[in-house]
């Protein structure tokens, strides 16, 4: 678990030989905990808030694909992100670190992970997409939407602070 601000350190990515920007898993999630500390939203992400996060983008997605993928989707098979999901089903709110699960379930919870991240992975990889550069671009894009002195502090949807900000630019 991240608790420092790596803003110097973290932000730098690293260029392979060709000239290719070289994004690590470690690059992204200090990124994604520093723009979390910026706007003190540690408090929101929670492993349960950010796993409805998570699913509710699924199931997003879900809703603007075919109808076919819909009945699929729910009454066949919820696949990986359900399995992820699963794993907190019953539990309440879990806190961050999981103080009390056994090496075993966090084993478990890893390989779910696994299978989200790996799907995700294969599933831009044959659609063409450099996640790493798509999700660096859309971190710039978050940072834009949620500027820290709007919503520090605050889990409000950007909605909320457009009116405050009209002429913030996404
Ligand atoms: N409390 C929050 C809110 C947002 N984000 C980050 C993670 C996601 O990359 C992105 C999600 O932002 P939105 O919830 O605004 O979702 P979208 O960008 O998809 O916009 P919309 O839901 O309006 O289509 O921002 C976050 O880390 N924590």
């Amino acid at each position: 678990m991240k608790k420092e601000n790596n803003s110097n350190n973290s932000s730098a990515i690293v260029p392979m030989a060709d000239g290719e920007p070289a994004i690590t898993l470690r690059d992204l999630t200090n990124k994604m905990a520093d723009f979390a500390m910026e706007r003190d939203w540690d408090q929101f992400h929670s492993p349960r808030n950010l796993l409805l996060a998570l699913v509710c983008l699924f199931l997003a997605s879900l809703l603007i694909s075919s109808a076919l993928m819909v009945f699929l989707g729910f009454f066949f098979k919820v696949g990986e992100v359900g399995e992820l999901s699963e794993i907190f089903q019953w539990r309440g709110e879990v806190p961050r670190g999981l103080p009390g699960w056994d090496e075993k379930e966090k084993e478990h919870l890893g390989e779910e992970l696994s299978d989200v991240l790996l799907y995700l992975v294969r599933l831009a990889d044959i659609c063409g997409v450099d996640l790493g550069v798509a999700a660096l671009r859309k971190m710039e894009i978050n940072a834009r939407k949620y500027p820290v002195q709007y919503c520090k502090g605050s889990s409000k949807k950007r909605d909320h602070y457009s009116s405050e900000n009209p002429t913030e630019e996404l």
